[in-house]
């Protein structure tokens, strides 16, 4: 167990940001908050991290745990002069090699020298992403993640998200606003509205009337393609076989909307 959080409660201003949450995140676990805006995943994340204390309930954390972050705003200029390799070490000192590392792994090597202002959104995603992983940190906490990221570059960072997990065994707390994507490459979400409105796996929170009600024709989307993607199983020699047992031609459109960033987490 990294992080453990009981009936965690939060309030400001006399209002409950969120209440009766409860939490947990495991090594080699990925953990996905999901809700509306302003339903509190990003208050959960932060007394997740023990960057703010609960009103109520308690955090419970592995003894000497390390995290690395993605925050959903960086209060730096980006128009102002700054190498990929400065922001990188700009809060805490590192080893050059592990930046070079670090940046290796998030395949923007090449780019230790350019200037963040000039990088894309997906470049500057995978530096944010590097700078969080430099420490190789035990819990990974990404909130959003792939913003101003296109959709064939968001699969891509999640791919990359569910490698890291694999090589490192770190367990990865993430914000998302992507149904498809948090669905297929997710092992637990945790569906947010002030308060749990279900949790599980993402097959059992896909099926779920909570979830269904809270996002609307967005999740019924969700649960089609989810089911689209698991109704059926893949042959070796690229053909499809159906639940009724019946095999046809694979094609490659039948996937194209397809999110599997490479099937991490959910099991067939
Ligand atoms: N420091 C604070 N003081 C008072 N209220 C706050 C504070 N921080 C956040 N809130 C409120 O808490 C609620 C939950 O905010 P939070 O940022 O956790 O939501 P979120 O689910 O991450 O939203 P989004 O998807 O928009 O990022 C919001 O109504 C927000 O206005």
């Amino acid at each position: 167990m990294l992080v453990k959080g009981e009936d965690l409660g939060i309030e400001r201003g006399g209002r409950w940001l969120i209440r009766h949450v409860d939490l947990e995140i495991h090594r080699g676990e990925i953990v996905t908050l999901i809700g509306p805006n302003g339903s509190g995943k990003s208050t959960t994340a932060r007394l997740a991290t023990g960057v703010w204390r609960p009103d109520e309930g308690r955090v419970r954390r592995a003894a000497g745990l390390t995290i690395g972050y993605v925050p959903q705003k960086l209060s730096i200029d980006r128009t102002l002069p700054l190498t990929v390799e400065r922001l990188m070490r700009l809060t805490s000192r590192r080893e050059a090699a592990a930046v070079e590392r670090a940046l290796e792994r998030t395949g923007i090597g090449h780019l230790r020298r350019a200037e963040v202002q000039n990088l894309s959104g997906g470049e500057f995603q995978r530096a944010l992403l590097a700078r969080a992983i430099v420490g190789e940190p035990d819990l990974l906490v990404l909130d959003e993640p792939v913003q101003g990221v296109d959709f064939s570059g968001q699969v891509a960072i999640y791919d990359l998200i569910g490698q890291i997990r694999d090589e490192t065994g770190c367990g990865v707390l993430l914000i998302s606003h992507d149904l498809h994507i948090v669905m297929a490459s997710t092992d637990t979400v945790l569906c947010l509205n002030g308060h749990v409105c279900c949790a599980g796996a993402p097959r059992s929170v896909a099926n779920d009337p909570e979830y269904l009600k809270l996002f609307g024709d967005r999740a019924a989307g969700t649960l089609a393609v989810y089911r689209h993607q698991h109704d059926h199983s893949h042959l070796p020699d690229g053909r499809i076989q159906h639940p009724d047992g019946t095999i046809t031609e694979g094609h490659d459109d039948d996937h194209a909307h397809r999110p599997d960033p490479g099937g991490h987490g959910v099991g067939g």
